[in-house]
């Protein structure tokens, strides 16, 4: 590199580092610390600068690889590499490679921002899972919902990283099967659309364009869990809503939660960020016509489906809003009564839970959300994570008030991504 200040567009050759959060690998330049993509751990890349920030960090882009580690791949995504489509972050990294990555993320996140000790029992032995049929699928075919934006000339594609700019694609790697097989990229759709296809568990592919379903088609599907002893559970979901996206996510999770959550008949459970009501219907008919699941969903098209998912389940009450607002109305801070209830009755979450179930958007549950599910004295807390980073934010702040991680299991429902799914168990310590 030509000396005086860098510059965006520069090439610099970097030793490569941890991977970090994000799909990028840390490296250091000049004492500058620099966030490569489209590198591995152990790698000599020469990498163009992409940011280059007068203070602080910058990025690069790893263009030619000059000592590749062992687990680099060709990378599956379309359009791949510097200037190609944003997303598939970690498709130049073998499938095993993929897993360990994601592993040291969450524990540097868990020992750097969580404050857990290096031995610490939860990442003594922790190891992502993958999900059944991943390995055969080459982690290809594993996602339910995708969604494509036409170009201006109506050809489906997706966005240049960081950029509004659309590449065409012919195919989506990731997209399930049926997804693959329904043409979205023969077609021509008005330009500039976004178009969402649904593979459900049940039933043929529902396609959305700008939010509408295609030619005046249903705007609901319907998916089934089945369990491995044999229950199944249905649920209704809003086409373009919320429900976990890899295949197999639904069932891996409740199955997590079940066990994480080790509930019983009677129990009272809080189900936090409840969705389409994924755990909330298992977990009602795990604690019974005796038991009581509350569960707080801010999403209005999801409360609604979670209301027709939980019908004939009067032990699941449901209330609408946001989870602080509701939790903060339960405590009697906040006045006026706003949760909607659904099934059942009750104007909040009872006080005491026996067990609270969260799986909150990236940003995580927060500080006040967090003392409010302490302050219901649950014997355990089962946090359902997609982000390192706001889970150990969370989990410091637990532990700060007398609550441990005494287990935690991660899951890769999303191969060929940065992103990985945590299932967190906090309990208290002691009982004062
Ligand atoms: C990661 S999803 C989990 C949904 C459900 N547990 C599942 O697995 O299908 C997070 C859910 O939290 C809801 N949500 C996000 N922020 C919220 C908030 N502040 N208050 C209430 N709900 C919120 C979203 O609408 C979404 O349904």
């Amino acid at each position: 590199m030509a000396s005086g200040p860098a510059a965006v567009g520069d090439v610099l050759t970097l030793d490569v580092g941890a991977p970090v959060h994000g799909g990028h690998c840390l490296a250091r330049h000049e004492g500058r610390v620099v966030f490569v993509r489209h590198a591995l751990p152990g790698e000599r890349v020469r990498a163009v600068l992409t940011e280059a920030r007068r203070k602080g960090y910058w990025r690069a882009d790893a263009i030619e690889v000059l000592t590749a580690s062992p687990d680099r791949v060709d990378s599956v995504w379309p359009a791949a590499g510097p200037g190609g489509v944003g997303g598939g972050e970690l498709a130049h990294v073998s499938l095993p490679g993929q897993l360990a990555w994601k592993r040291d993320v969450i524990t540097d996140a868990l020992r750097r921002i969580g404050r857990l000790g290096d031995d610490h029992p939860a990442l003594a032995g922790l190891s992502v899972e993958r999900a059944p049929g991943d390995v055969e699928r080459g982690g290809l075919r594993t996602r339910s919902r995708i969604e494509l934006v036409a170009d201006g000339e109506g050809r489906a594609g997706m966005h240049r990283y960081r950029s509004h700019e659309v590449l065409a694609l012919t195919d989506m790697p990731l997209a399930a099967e049926p997804i693959a097989a329904a043409d979205l990229f023969g077609r021509t759709w008005r330009p500039g659309a976004t178009v969402e296809a649904v593979a459900p568990s049940d039933g043929e592919v529902l396609l959305l364009v700008d939010g509408e379903p295609l030619r005046g088609g249903r705007r609901n599907v319907r998916e089934r869990v089945r369990l491995a002893d044999g229950r199944e559970f249905a649920y209704r979901v809003a086409g373009g809503g919320f429900w976990q996206v890899h295949v197999e996510a639904p069932r891996t999770l409740v199955t997590a939660v079940l066990e994480a959550a080790a509930v019983g008949p009677g129990a009272a459970v809080w189900d936090l960020y409840s969705g389409a009501g994924l755990f909330t219907v298992p977990l009602a008919d795990e604690v019974g016509p005796e038991g009581r699941v509350d569960s707080v969903e801010g999403d209005t098209r999801a409360l609604a489906d979670a209301r027709r998912n939980v019908h004939g389940l009067d032990q699941a009450v449901l209330h609408g809003g946001d989870v602080a607002a509701v939790l903060a109305e339960r405590n009697g801070r906040n006045g006026a009564a706003g949760a909607a209830p659904g099934a059942g009755a009750g104007r909040g979450p009872a006080p005491h839970a026996d067990v609270v179930v969260l799986d909150p958007p990236r940003a995580g549950a927060g500080a006040a959300v967090m003392d409010a599910v302490l302050a219901a004295g649950p014997d355990r807390i089962v946090y359902v994570a997609c982000d390192p980073a706001a889970l150990a934010r969370d989990v410091a702040h637990a532990r700060e008030r007398g609550h441990e991680l005494v287990s935690l299991r991660a899951f890769d429902l999303f191969p060929h991504t940065h992103h990985v799914e945590c299932v967190a168990v906090l309990a208290p310590t002691k009982r004062g």
